[in-house]
C-alpha cells in the first residue's frame, strides 16, 4: 500500500499538475502493491493510470495503430527499430522547444486536413545540441506520440561499415522511409560533413552527402525523418536549408534542471532541498547529466538505508558531473 511519502507525492503532483510525477508515483504504488500481494488492486490501478494516460491524449503505444514493424534481410543491418512509449511530458525542456515539438506533433497530427488544402505537415527535422540536451529523446516521445515506430540509423556506422556502397545502402533506407510509415532518426549526421573523414576517403563522404541531400529533397512519404547533430558547425549550408525545420537544444537553465531533478526523485523520500545551492551545482550540466546525478543520488540513499535524499549528496552528485570532474 502507499506509504505516506507516496501520498504527499500524489497530493503535491496533483496540486502542480504535474500528470507525469503524478502517474509515476501511482504506478510506483502498484508495483509496491504487487510486490506484497495485492495483486488485483496492483493491477487495477495500472490499468487506470493507464487508461487516464490514454484518455489524455498522451499516451504512447497502447491501442497502436501502426502494425509492428521488424526490418528483416539487409535493412536489418542498417536500422534498429523500437516502440517508444514516451510522451512529451517526460521532457524537461524551454518552452520554445516543447512548443516547437508540438507544433510538429499537430502537424502530423492533422496531415490529412493540411493535405486536403494542399500543404504539407513539417516532415524533415534537423536537431541540434550538446550531448544529453534530449534530441535523441524528443525522437522517442515524436514516435510515441505519433504512436509510430522509432527506425535509428547511426551514419557514421553506416559510412565505416559499408564504405564504397553507403550510398547504395541509403537507398535502401530511403525506399524503407517510404513504404513504411514511422520516425526515421538519422543520429550524428554530421558524420557527412568532409572534416569528419578520420581516414575514410573525403571524396567517398562527398558522395554519400550528395546521395543523402538528394533523397532529403525527394522525401514526401507521411514518414517523419529527424536528423540530429553535435557539432552543427560542421554541417554543409545544403544540408540546413532541406530541412522544415531546426530545432537547436540549449543547455537547461535552472527551472528545466529543476523539473528534471524533481521527476527522477518523484518516488523516493527527499528532505526541504535547497534549490538555490542544488541550481548552482547543476549550471552548465545537460539534462541528461542531471538525471544521472539525481538517479545516483537517489540509489545511494535507498541502498545505505541513509534516510531522505539531501541537498548536500544532490550537490556532490551534480558536481562529480562537471566535465573536469568526470574526464
Ligand atoms: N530534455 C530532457 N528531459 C528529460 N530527460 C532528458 C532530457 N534530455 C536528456 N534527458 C535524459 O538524458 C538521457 C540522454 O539524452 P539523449 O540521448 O536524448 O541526449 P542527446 O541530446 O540525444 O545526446 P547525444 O547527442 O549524445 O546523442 C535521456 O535518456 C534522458 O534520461
Amino acid at each position: 500500500m502507499a506509504t505516506a511519502d507516496q501520498v504527499k507525492a500524489l497530493v503535491k503532483s496533483h496540486a502542480d499538475g504535474d500528470d507525469t510525477r503524478f502517474y509515476s508515483v501511482a504506478l510506483q504504488v502498484a508495483a509496491g502493491a504487487a510486490r506484497n500481494g495485492h495483486g488485483r488492486f496492483a493491477q487495477e490501478l495500472k490499468d487506470l493510470v493507464d487508461s487516464l494516460r490514454q484518455g489524455s491524449g498522451r499516451t504512447g503505444a497502447k491501442g497502436r495503430l501502426v502494425a509492428v514493424a521488424q526490418p528483416r534481410g539487409e535493412l536489418a543491418q542498417l536500422l534498429t527499430v523500437s516502440y517508444p512509449e514516451l510522451v512529451l511530458a517526460d521532457m524537461a525542456l524551454s518552452p520554445d522547444v516543447m512548443n516547437r515539438l508540438e507544433r510538429v506533433i499537430l502537424e502530423q497530427r492533422q496531415a490529412g486536413k493540411l493535405h486536403s488544402f494542399g500543404f504539407q505537415p513539417v516532415r524533415r527535422l534537423l536537431l541540434t545540441g550538446a550531448p544529453g540536451t534530449g534530441k535523441t529523446m524528443s525522437a522517442k516521445v515524436l514516435a510515441g506520440e505519433l504512436r509510430l515506430p522509432l527506425f535509428v540509423i547511426r551514419l557514421d556506422g553506416l559510412i565505416t561499415k559499408f564504405m564504397g556502397e553507403t550510398a547504395a545502402k541509403l537507398r535502401l533506407v530511403f525506399d524503407a522511409l517510404s513504404e513504411t510509415r514511422g520516425v526515421y532518426l538519422f543520429d550524428e549526421v554530421d558524420a557527412l560533413a568532409g572534416e569528419r573523414a578520420n581516414g575514410n576517403d573525403v571524396g567517398e563522404i562527398r558522395r554519400v552527402l550528395n546521395s543523402f541531400l538528394q533523397f532529403l529533397e525527394g522525401h514526401s512519404s507521411e514518414s517523419l525523418l529527424i536528423a540530429a547533430t553535435n557539432h552543427p558547425q560542421l554541417l554543409d549550408r545544403a544540408m540546413f536549408r532541406r530541412f522544415d525545420t531546426v530545432i537547436e537544444y540549449p543547455l537547461p537553465d535552472s527551472a528545466v534542471a529543476r523539473r528534471v531533478i524533481k521527476n527522477r526523485l518523484a518516488t523516493v523520500e527527499v528532505t526541504r532541498l535547497n534549490w538555490a545551492k542544488i541550481d548552482h551545482a547543476a549550471a552548465g550540466l545537460s539534462q541528461g547529466e542531471v538525471t544521472i546525478a539525481a538517479e545516483l543520488a537517489a540509489k545511494d540513499a535507498i541502498l545505505t538505508g541513509g534516510g531522505p535524499v539531501t541537498t548536500a549528496a544532490l550537490c556532490q552528485a551534480l558536481e562529480a558531473r562537471k566535465p573536469d570532474r568526470t574526464s
